[in-house]
C-alpha cells in the first residue's frame, strides 16, 4: 500500500517559459494522491539550494524540483549527502534529466514519482565544489549559455537560444580549448564532461552513459569552424555525435577544463564560472526518485 507523505515543492517561478499552469495541474495531481504539500518559491539564483539545505528529514519524506535541470541542480546540492530523497517536475526549458530518467514532461507520472518511483543511490560528480547531475561543458554551448538575455528568454522561450547560437555561430571561428583527462592534455573545440547520456533536451550525446556511474564521460570536438558546429548541431539532433570521425570518447575520473583563462563554463544547463575549474567525482550520494532504476543504473554484466 503507498502511504501518503509530506512532499516539499521548491518551485523556480521563472524556469522554462509560462509554466505556472502546469505547476498547478502537478500540485492538483499530488494532492489528489493524497499527499501533504509543503510549496516553497525560490526569490533568486542559489535559493533552491538554500531552501532545501534547511529542510528536515524527520518532517518531510520527498522533496520535488520544479523547474529546469538548473533548479534540479540547485536542490540537488542542497541534499547530497543527506539521505532526503528529490524527485522532479519537469517545468524547464530543455529538461535534460527528466528525459535521462525516462519521465519525459508527463506531469501526471512526475506526481508519481515521490511515492512510486523507485531511489536509486548516485553520486554526483564535482566541479570545483558544486554537485552536478547531468554535465560540465565548454565552447560555444557555454558561450551561447553565458550569452542568452534572460529577459528575451522569459518573452520568448526557448527561441532565446536560437538566437544566441545564431549569433554564436556567426563568431565563425573559435579557439581551442585545453583539456587535461586523467593527466593527458587534448585540446578541442567543444569539450562537453558527462554522467548522462542525455544532451540539450531529448537528445542523446553519450549513449552508454549512466547517471549511476562511478566515471564521466569526455567527448571531445576537435572542429573550431562554423561548418564543424553545424555538423555537430546536425548529428545531436540524429543522437549521433558519438560516432564523428571526429569526435573523440573517453571515461575519466578526474578531468581539468583548464583555459583559455576566462572561458565560460556551464554546468547542467546554467552558467556556474570560467575556466580553469576542475571536474572530479564525488563522494556523498544522492537518493533520486526515478521511474526505473535501468535508466540510472547500469546492469552487471554476467
Ligand atoms: N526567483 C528567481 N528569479 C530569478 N532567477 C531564478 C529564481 N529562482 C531560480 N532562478 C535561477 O533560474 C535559473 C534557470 O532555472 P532552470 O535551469 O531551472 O530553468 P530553465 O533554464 O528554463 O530550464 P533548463 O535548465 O531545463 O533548460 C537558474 O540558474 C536559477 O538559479
Amino acid at each position: 500500500m503507498v502511504r501518503n507523505r509530506r512532499i516539499a515543492v521548491i518551485y523556480n517561478p521563472v524556469a522554462g517559459f509560462r509554466q505556472r499552469g502546469r505547476l498547478k495541474r502537478f500540485l492538483k495531481h499530488l494532492r489528489r494522491l493524497g499527499h501533504e504539500v509543503l510549496l516553497r518559491r525560490t526569490e533568486g539564483p542559489g535559493d533552491a539550494t538554500l531552501i532545501a539545505r534547511d529542510l528536515d528529514a524527520d518532517t518531510v519524506d520527498a522533496v520535488v524540483a520544479a523547474g529546469g535541470d538548473g533548479t534540479i541542480n540547485e536542490v540537488a546540492n542542497g541534499l547530497i549527502g543527506r539521505g532526503i530523497p528529490l524527485a522532479i517536475a519537469p517545468l524547464g526549458t530543455a529538461n535534460v534529466l527528466a528525459f535521462e530518467i525516462g519521465l519525459g514532461l508527463n506531469l501526471r507520472r512526475a506526481a508519481d514519482l515521490p511515492a512510486q518511483g523507485v531511489a536509486v543511490e548516485i553520486r554526483p560528480a564535482l566541479a570545483d565544489d558544486r554537485g552536478f547531475l547531468l554535465m560540465v561543458s565548454a565552447g560555444p554551448d557555454a558561450r551561447v549559455v553565458a550569452s542568452v538575455n534572460s529577459r528575451l528568454k522569459r518573452v520568448i522561450g526557448k527561441t532565446a537560444y536560437v538566437v544566441a547560437a545564431l549569433r554564436e555561430i556567426a563568431r565563425g571561428r573559435w579557439q581551442p580549448i585545453r583539456v587535461v583527462v586523467d593527466g593527458t592534455p587534448y585540446e578541442a573545440g567543444l569539450v562537453v564532461v558527462t554522467h548522462a547520456s542525455h544532451y540539450a533536451g531529448p537528445f542523446v550525446i553519450a549513449p552508454e552513459t549512466r547517471l549511476g556511474d562511478d566515471s564521466v564521460t569526455v567527448v571531445l570536438l576537435e572542429g573550431r569552424k562554423r561548418r564543424a558546429l553545424l555538423r555537430y548541431g546536425l548529428a545531436l539532433l540524429t543522437s549521433r555525435v558519438a560516432g564523428l570521425r571526429d569526435a573523440t570518447v573517453l571515461q575519466a575520473q578526474s578531468v581539468r577544463i583548464d583555459g583559455p583563462a576566462g572561458e565560460p563554463i556551464q554546468s547542467d544547463g546554467d552558467l556556474i564560472g570560467a575556466a580553469p575549474i576542475d571536474i572530479t567525482l564525488g563522494t556523498k550520494t544522492l537518493h533520486l526518485l526515478v521511474p526505473d532504476a535501468g535508466r540510472v543504473i547500469r546492469p552487471v554484466s554476467a
